[in-house]
């Protein structure tokens, strides 16, 4: 008996056929295109060197929802929850935070046997791997400087554990067979007016060319840099600009990581990745949801989610850019919160991979931008849900929002107990 989601799925698929549009091609290539999901929503950036010390670094997770991950078991049983629900290819984005080892390892002193039980589990539940090394929470980050601090002993410090961090990530790519992305973000800055805005700027560029001198093959380990415009407690000055990071990563050939709570308000990462893209090799995008600051709410499909997928699509930029996620809301369950803003983050992709681009762009060129408008308006309300859905089943994950019956009876047997 032909089911409800087959019946839309035909018609959807006879309907985009009519605009030129493959359907089963835009699900085949959504099977290529990973999402890279952040560890730490599931604990709040807590991590499990000293889970009970502050999240500094100008940082917040706001919110006290029961039932956060205590320890990597729990971590890994909530993420693989997570991942139940969400259909296609997904990495996890670890920091070095989330270490796991029966002694205090000094950040400049980790090594890839502290990330074992990561890459097994990794390599069970077929997942890529991607690092960050920790420039936060940590008493050599307590003045707000780490990388460009004007203390050499501190400086030295970030460096070698940015270097320990490429070394691990390096490990990741060799034993998963597919790089890791290594994000290099840094909290420095100043809370008020700053006098001196260069002297820093050049202690962390030369930190950096020292950081990523060891050379490692693009197929195991790959630097990205990641800017910011403020964080609490460093609202005049951000050491690591994004005039900064974009001229690191132009002159060193790094992917350049955009984070879309990380420009004014007004400003949208989904318009930087054409323009970075001519001058950057890769870029990493640190897709979140800033609601006034860089407060990183769980992702919509929202238009600016909607705008950087289609940017990726309309360019064919798939092997240039990689999507990781960002955020970590505390107020609500935060298995739920990754299986929203993931599947958000796909919709979105999927979407964009459903439009009529050619069309689209025949008519910009032509200066039909009544038909453009109309067309774009159009394609909104065309039956991509039905794509989605048959997506969802093909990969035997709930279709709809069936997963949320899924979460609450964990929240109530396992997350309530902890
Ligand atoms: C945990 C942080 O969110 C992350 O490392 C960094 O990417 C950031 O965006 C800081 O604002
Ligand atoms: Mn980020």
């Amino acid at each position: 008996m032909t089911s409800s989601i087959d019946h839309a799925w035909t018609l959807a698929k006879e309907r985009f056929a009519q605009l030129g549009i493959d359907a089963e091609a835009a699900i085949k290539q959504l099977d290529s295109l990973p999402v890279s999901i952040h560890c730490w929503q599931g604990d709040d950036v807590a991590g499990f060197e000293n889970p009970e010390g502050g999240l500094t670094g100008g940082i917040q997770a706001t919110g006290n929802y029961p039932g956060k991950a205590r320890n990597a078991q729990q971590l890994r049983a909530d993420l693989e929850l997570a991942i139940s629900m969400i259909p296609g290819p997904n990495r996890l984005n670890l920091h070095a935070i989330y270490l796991e080892s029966d002694n205090p390892v000094p950040r400049n002193e980790i090594e890839p046997k502290h990330f074992t039980g990561w890459v097994d589990w990794a390599k069970k539940n077929k997942l890529g791997l991607d690092f960050n090394p920790s420039c936060f929470s940590h008493p050599m980050s307590a003045d707000g400087f780490t990388l460009s601090s004007a203390n050499p002993e501190i400086r030295q410090f970030w460096i070698e554990h940015c270097q320990a961090s490429r070394r691990v990530s390096a490990s990741f790519g060799r034993a998963l067979g597919t790089p890791s992305v290594m994000n290099i973000w840094v909290p420095d800055g100043m809370k008020d007016v700053t006098v001196d805005r260069l002297a820093p700027r050049q202690r962390l560029m030369s930190a950096l060319d020292e950081v990523i001198a060891e050379k490692f093959d693009i197929t195991e380990h790959i630097d990205a840099v990641e800017s910011k415009l403020f964080g609490i407690g460093s609202e005049s000055y951000t050491v690591g600009s994004n005039e900064f990071y974009l001229g690191y990563a132009a002159s060193r050939g790094t992917a350049l990581c955009l984070d879309a709570g990380h420009f004014h308000p007004t400003e949208v990462i989904s318009d930087k990745i054409s323009a970075a893209m001519l001058y950057v090799p890769r870029l990493l995008l640190h897709v979140s949801r800033p609601v006034r600051w860089d407060s990183d709410h769980v992702v919509l499909l929202d238009d600016e989610t909607q705008a950087i997928a289609s940017e990726i699509v309309r360019h064919n930029l798939f092997n240039r850019v990689h999507i990781g996620l960002d955020f970590f809301d505390a107020s609500i369950n935060r298995i739920a919160a990754w299986v929203i803003g993931t599947r958000n983050m796909k919709k979105a992709l999927l979407k964009a991979l459903l439009e009529p681009t050619d069309l689209l762009k025949k008519l910009e060129v032509e200066g039909d931008y009544t038909g453009r408008l109309a067309l774009l308006e159009e394609q909104k309300s065309l039956p991509w849900q039905a794509v989605w859905d048959m997506y969802c089943q093909r990969h035997d994950v709930p279709v709809g929002a069936q997963w949320l019956d899924t979460v609450r009876h964990y929240e109530t047997s396992v997350l309530a107990k902890r």
